[in-house]
């Protein structure tokens, strides 16, 4: 009997988390999204959350979702999962695993795979009717890179910023 906590967060719930945290940067008021790398030895080595470019307004470009194609925030906004490999410490993510909380469009697919991670690990599939989704799953099959659904084994993490 080592007196060990047993409700310790295991690694993918860790990495799901940091993801998730992530995402609560997101000014988007619709999808928010966080992605974290991790590399093979569970050291963090990236994250990212959906946003603009660097020095392109919150203030001036557009979160809608319909109407003009440019009124929207599409043509703009950077993915979680771009972000995480643009912003990681290390050019070569080869052999890493990358936690998101939505499953990777076709473009951030093909910036994942070429980085070299290995492994996607997500939470939700809600747009895989999407021809996106669709393309991505083809890419990734074809590069034998490993995607799996998290299905956590607890519902809640709490974050309390009161300690004592
Ligand atoms: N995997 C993803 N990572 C992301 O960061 N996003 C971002 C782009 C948008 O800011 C938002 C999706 O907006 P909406 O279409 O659900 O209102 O999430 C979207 C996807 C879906 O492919
Ligand atoms: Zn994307």
């Amino acid at each position: 009997m080592t007196g060990k906590r047993t409700d310790y967060l295991s690694w993918d719930e860790y990495f799901m988390a940091v993801a998730l945290l992530s995402g609560h940067r997101s000014k988007d008021p619709n999808t928010q999204v966080g992605a974290c790398v991790a590399n093979s030895q569970n050291k963090i080595v990236g994250v990212g959350y959906n946003g603009f470019p660097w020095r392109c307004s919150d203030d001036e470009l557009p979160w809608a979702r319909e109407g003009a194609y440019l009124d929207t925030k599409y043509p703009y906004v950077c993915h979680a999962e771009l972000n995480a490999v643009l912003n990681s410490i290390s050019f070569d993510l080869r052999d890493c695993r990358l936690y998101v909380a939505l499953f990777p469009c076709n473009e951030c697919t093909k910036v994942i795979i070429q980085a070299g991670i290995r492994e996607i690990i997500y939470l939700s599939d809600k747009y895989k009717d999407t021809d996106s989704v669709r393309a991505a799953k083809i890419m990734l099959d074809k590069s034998n890179t490993i995607y799996r659904q998290f299905f956590p084994s607890r519902q809640v993490v709490t974050l309390n910023f009161q300690v004592d």
